[in-house]
């Protein structure tokens, strides 16, 4: 039985059982530089085992809508942060985790620059930019192990459009 999932726009308090969500809405919580630069201040939840936060950067490819959603993954020792640098809204699948399996999957379509900060051992697609050129940078753990489990799906499940 194929299970089709409809994307909804991302906001921070959709998201908040998965994690942050990174953008500059609002005001900022300091202004710095002289008055010149809004600091919108730690606005996401580290959190790393046995390793270091590094910074990447990545380059997707563009997926096509509907996303024929295979696998999830997560990071049982590390968050994963991904800030986009373009303005191009990108996908964001996240899953309740149900005794160590994910539950159904929420699609999200980010805003125009907004990121997203995956919180440890959290269920969620890989990166899926939507349209070029798919250039991020991504904020995660650096250390020994794999810190990745998989959970392929045995029925199909279709995001979007
Ligand atoms: N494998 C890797 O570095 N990226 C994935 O974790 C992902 O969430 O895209
Ligand atoms: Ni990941």
């Amino acid at each position: 039985m194929t299970r089709m999932i409809a994307i909804q726009p991302l906001t921070a308090q959709a998201f908040a059982p998965f994690g942050d969500v990174l953008d500059v809405a609002g005001d900022p919580d300091k202004l710095i530089n002289q008055g010149m630069c809004g600091r919108y201040h730690d606005r996401a939840k580290l959190d790393f085992s046995d390793g270091r936060a590094g910074i990447s950067l990545f380059k997707a490819i563009p997926r096509d809508l509907p996303l024929k959603l295979d696998m999830v993954e997560r990071h049982p020792d590390g968050s994963q942060a991904f800030l986009p640098l373009s303005q191009e809204p990108f996908l964001v699948v996240v899953a309740p985790d149900q005794g160590g399996v994910p539950g159904l999957p929420l699609a999200f379509r980010t805003a125009p620059g907004q990121g997203v900060n995956y919180h440890r051992g959290v269920w969620h697609g890989v990166l899926t930019p939507l349209s070029q050129p798919g250039l991020f940078a991504v904020v995660d753990r650096i250390g020994d192990g794999p810190n990745l489990q998989e959970h392929w799906f045995k029925d199909a499940i279709l995001i979007g459009p």
